[in-house]
C-alpha cells in the first residue's frame, strides 16, 4: 500500500521536474524576446517592458529555485478533488490542468490548519517526503471526523515530518519550513496585508521563520503591488542577514532589500563599535533635536557684519540681520537644507544687487537684467565664499561624525545632556597612519549613527544643483539638435519644417528620447529601492524588534510611511542598556496602534536546555510565559567548571568533540575577551571552520547550533538586565546539545 503511494506520487513528481524544466526554458525565451521586442520602433514605453522582462524573469528564477522539495503534500476533498501542494503552482502546458498548488494559495491552507475536528472539507491529508527528486516517504492522516471521538488529538503539530525537521542537522543557512508551517504560525504568515502586526514569541517559537514566509506569502498574495513598492526586511546584524539569505530565495521571492541598523542609509556601511552606553544615548529620541540644532548650527553662523569687496568698486556690508531673516523664511517654509541653498543663494544675491544700486545711486535693476548681475556676482570669488560659508552643502555623515569628534559642538547642540552623557557621546578623531587626522568619517560610523545619519539626511535633503545644471544642458543639447535638425531638413528641401504641426511632432519626439533614457534604468524595483533613501516601501518587516532603539524605529518608520508591518522579537532577548520592559513602552510613543500576535511552542530548543534557561526568564521577566519546547532531546546539557586558564582549550576541546561525533555545527559563545584565543586553538586543532562558529552572545542572537558551547555565561557582556538577556539568548541557540563551560573563580 505505502509503496503503491510512493509510486504514484514518484510518477507525479517526475512530471512535475518535466513541466519545470520545459517552463524554465520558456520563460528564459520569453524574457529575451520581450527584451528584443522592443528594442525596435514599438512605441510601448520601456516601463511596459521591463515590467515583462521582469516578469519572466521572475518566474525563471522561481522556477529554478523551486526544485529542492518541491512536492510535499497532497489534499484530497470530500468532492474528490485531489491537490498536490507544492513550493510554487505549476499547470499543464497542454491541458492546462492544475498539476501543483502554491503552498500560499488559499486553496492550500488546509494543508496547515485542518483538524480532525475541523476538517475543512478534506478527507485526507498527505505529507510526501523526498531527497532530492526521489519520493522517500508518505504519510496519509484521515480526517473524517466519522471515525474520530472528542479527545482525539488536533492539528498536526506533533506530525512526524515536523519532528524529522526539527531533528535535522543544521547548516550555516537557515531553511525554509513551507512543508511543516504549523497552525499559529500559518494564522500571522497570512495576516492581511494592511496595518501593523507584532509577534512576540520566546526563543525558537520560529519568529524569524514566519517572518520571512510571511514576506514570500504577501508577495504571492499581493504581487502587483508589492513587486512595484518592495518588502524591506530589516535585521539586526549582518551575519544574520547571511544566515537567513537562501531562505526567501527558495521561496521564490526577489522583490526584498534586506538591511541592518549599519547599512539602513544607502551607500553606507557602519563598522565602528559603540559602548553599550553611548548607543543607548545615541538611541533616545531627542537626539532628533541635537541632530537638528547640529544642521541648523551651519546656516548663517555670523554674529559681526561682513564686508565684502569685488573687484574695483567699493565695499558691500552684510548684516548678520539680513541673513537670518532669509534664513527664517526658508525654515518657515519647511524645505530642507541643501535643498533650500539655490533660494537662499538668490536671496542673498539679490539684496547684493540692492546695496551696489544704493552704494551707485541707481534704481535696483530687475527681471533679465537682474538675473545676469546675479550670476556674474555669483562667480565672484568673495561672494561665493560668503554664500558657501553661510550656507554650506552638507552631507549627512559628516554632520553626524562632527557631532561626536567636536567637543565643543556638542556642548553647544546638546545642552540638555548632562557632562557625562556627553563623554560618554565622543569619540577621538581616528588619524590616519602617518598621524594626521584621517578625514574619512565613513570608517568611524556605529550602527547607532546610521539612524542619526538618516535624520539629518531628512532634514538636508538632496543638493539640486547638480540635477538642475544636467537638466539645464540637457534642454540646451535639445535645441541645438532641433535647431541642427531644421537647417539639414531645410538644405534637403523635401520636408516642409515650416508646418508648425511638424515642428511640434519633433520636438515632442525629442522629448519623448530623454524621457526614455531617463527611464531605461534596467534596476529592478528591488534594486532601485535599495539605493534610494527615501523609497515607500509596501511593506516592513523587523526581527529582533525588541533591539530597536526609538531613534531607529523613528528611521524606519519613514521608509513605511503606511504603516503596513511586521515586526517580530521577543522583549525577554533585549539587551540593549535602556530596558523597556514592554512593548507599549518601546513602540507605543511612535506607533499608537498594532495587532500582537503570540507564539508559543519552541520549536528549536530541547526541554532539558530550556529548563536551565528558564531561571534566566524567571529573572528577567516572571510574568512572560515560558514557551513549550516541542521535543525533548537525547542528552542531557553538560556543566563543567574549571581554572580560568583552561576555560578556552575546555571549550575548543567540547566543540571539537562535538563535530567529530554529530553531524551538522557547532557554536562556541564567549565573551570577547576570550575569543581570539578560541580561535586560535580551533585552527591549532585543526578543526573544520565550515562547522564551527565562534562569536559573542550578542553576535549570536537570531541563529542556532546543532551542539552549543557556551563559555562563561555570567560574563557575556553588558550589565544588569542586559546581562541576564544576553545569557538567555545564548543559553537558548542549541537544538540538541549544550555544554556549558564556566571558570571556578
Ligand atoms: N513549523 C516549523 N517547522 C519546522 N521547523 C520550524 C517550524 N517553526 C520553526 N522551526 C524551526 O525552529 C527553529 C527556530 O526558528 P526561528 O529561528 O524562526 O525562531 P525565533 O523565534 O526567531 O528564535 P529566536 O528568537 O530564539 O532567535 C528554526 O530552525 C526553524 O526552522
Amino acid at each position: 500500500m505505502q509503496n503503491d503511494a510512493i509510486a504514484e506520487e514518484q510518477d507525479h513528481l517526475d512530471r512535475l521536474h518535466d513541466v519545470i524544466r520545459s517552463q524554465s526554458d520558456l520563460e528564459e525565451r520569453r524574457s529575451e524576446l520581450a527584451l528584443r521586442a522592443f528594442d525596435g520602433d514599438d512605441d510601448s514605453s520601456f516601463s511596459e517592458r521591463d515590467a515583462l522582462v521582469a516578469h519572466h524573469r521572475q518566474r525563471m528564477v522561481e522556477l529554478r529555485s523551486s526544485s529542492y522539495g518541491l512536492l510535499f503534500g497532497l489534499l484530497e476533498r470530500e468532492t474528490d478533488e485531489r491537490h498536490h501542494i507544492g513550493r510554487i503552482g505549476l499547470r499543464d502546458p497542454e491541458s492546462g490542468d492544475q498539476l501543483l498548488l502554491d503552498w500560499r494559495a488559499p486553496a492550500s491552507r488546509p494543508f496547515y490548519t485542518a483538524t480532525p475536528l475541523r476538517p475543512e472539507g478534506l478527507r485526507l491529508r498527505r505529507r510526501i517526503g523526498t531527497a532530492g527528486r526521489r519520493v522517500t516517504e508518505v504519510h496519509d492522516e484521515v480526517l473524517d471526523t466519522t471515525m474520530l471521538s472528542d479527545d482525539e488529538p488536533s492539528g498536526i503539530g506533533e506530525s512526524g515530518a515536523l519532528l524529522a525537521a526539527l531533528g535535522r542537522a543544521r547548516t550555516k543557512h537557515m531553511a525554509d519550513i513551507v512543508d511543516t508551517i504549523q497552525a499559529e504560525q500559518d494564522a500571522i504568515i497570512r495576516a492581511p496585508l494592511p496595518g501593523t502586526l507584532l509577534v512576540q514569541g520566546g526563543p525558537g517559537t520560529g519568529k524569524t521563520a514566519v517572518a520571512l514566509h510571511r514576506a514570500a506569502y504577501l508577495l504571492y498574495e499581493h504581487r502587483e503591488r508589492l513587486m512595484r513598492s518592495v518588502v524591506l526586511i530589516v535585521g539586526p546584524n549582518s551575519t544574520f542577514l547571511d544566515y537567513i539569505s537562501r531562505v526567501l530565495p527558495s521561496l521564490g521571492e526577489t522583490a526584498v532589500v534586506l538591511v541592518t541598523p549599519a547599512t539602513l542609509v544607502p551607500g553606507l556601511d557602519a563598522h565602528a563599535e559603540d559602548s553599550l552606553e553611548a548607543a543607548e544615548l545615541k538611541g533616545r529620541l531627542r537626539m532628533a533635536d541635537v541632530v537638528a540644532r547640529a544642521v541648523r548650527e551651519r546656516q548663517v553662523p555670523l554674529d559681526e557684519p561682513v564686508t565684502i569687496r569685488i573687484a574695483g568698486d567699493g565695499p558691500l556690508r552684510v548684516t548678520p540681520g539680513v541673513l537670518r531673516r532669509i534664513k527664517a523664511g526658508i525654515e518657515r517654509s519647511g524645505t530642507p537644507h541643501n535643498e533650500a541653498k539655490l533660494r537662499f543663494d538668490r536671496a542673498v544675491l539679490t539684496h547684493l544687487i540692492g546695496l551696489e544700486a544704493k552704494r551707485d545711486g541707481f534704481e535696483p535693476r530687475t527681471g533679465e537684467d537682474a538675473d545676469e548681475r546675479r550670476q556674474e556676482l555669483s562667480e565672484e570669488p568673495a561672494v561665493e565664499e560668503l554664500l558657501d560659508t553661510m550656507w554650506p552643502i552638507l552631507e549627512p555623515a559628516e554632520i553626524i561624525d562632527r557631532l561626536f569628534t567636536d567637543p565643543e559642538l556638542l556642548a553647544r547642540v546638546a545642552p540638555d545632556h548632562t557632562e557625562e552623557e556627553r563623554r560618554l557621546l565622543l569619540r577621538e578623531p581616528a588619524t590616519g597612519t602617518d598621524g594626521t587626522a584621517a578625514t574619512d568619517w565613513a570608517v568611524r560610523l556605529t550602527p547607532g549613527d546610521i539612524a542619526l545619519v538618516d535624520e539629518a539626511a531628512e532634514l538636508i535633503g538632496e543638493d539640486q544643483r547638480p540635477e538642475l545644471e544636467r537638466q539645464r544642458r540637457a534642454a540646451y543639447e535639445r535645441r541645438h539638435d532641433v535647431e541642427y535638425a531644421r537647417s539639414v531638413l531645410e538644405m534637403i528641401g523635401d520636408i516642409s519644417i515650416d508646418d508648425e504641426a511638424q515642428d511640434d511632432d519633433y520636438l515632442r519626439s525629442a522629448q519623448d528620447l530623454a524621457d526614455r533614457q531617463t527611464m531605461e534604468d534596467d534596476r529592478s524595483p528591488a534594486e532601485r529601492a535599495a539605493s534610494d533613501r527615501t523609497w515607500v516601501y509596501g511593506h516592513v518587516i523587523i526581527d529582533e524588534a525588541q533591539e530597536l532603539t526609538p531613534m531607529l524605529l523613528r528611521a524606519v518608520l519613514r521608509r513605511g510611511p503606511n504603516r503596513s508591518m511586521t515586526l517580530v522579537g521577543d522583549i525577554n532577548q533585549q539587551s540593549t542598556s535602556a530596558t523597556r520592559s514592554s512593548w507599549q513602552e518601546l513602540l507605543g510613543p511612535q506607533l499608537p496602534r498594532w495587532t500582537e500576535e503570540l507564539l508559543t511552542v519552541n520549536y528549536r530548543t530541547p526541554e532539558q536546555i530550556m529548563a536551565l534557561a528558564d531561571p534566566v526568564r524567571l529573572e528577567l521577566d516572571p510574568d512572560s510565559p515560558a514557551p513549550v519546547s516541542i521535543r525533548r532531546g537525547e542528552e542531557e546539557p553538560v556543566q563543567l567548571t574549571v581554572e580560568p586558564t583552561a576555560l578556552a582549550p575546555t571549550a575548543v576541546r567540547a566543540a571539537v568533540d562535538a563535530i567529530t561525533a554529530h553531524a551538522g555545527i557547532a557554536g562556541v559563545i564567549a565573551p570577547r575577551s576570550l575569543l581570539a584565543e578560541i580561535d586560535t586553538l580551533l585552527a591549532d586543532a585543526g578543526a573544520d571552520r565550515a562547522r564551527v562558529w565562534t562569536g559573542t552572545a550578542r553576535e549570536s542572537k537570531g541563529l542556532e547550533f546543532d551542539s552549543v558551547v557556551l563559555v562563561q555565561p555570567a560574563a557575556l557582556g553588558g550589565t544588569g538586565h542586559a546581562a541576564l538577556s544576553l545569557r538567555y539568548v545564548a543559553l537558548t541557540r542549541a537544538t540538541q546539545r549544550l555544554t556549558v563551560v564556566d571558570s571556578s573563580s
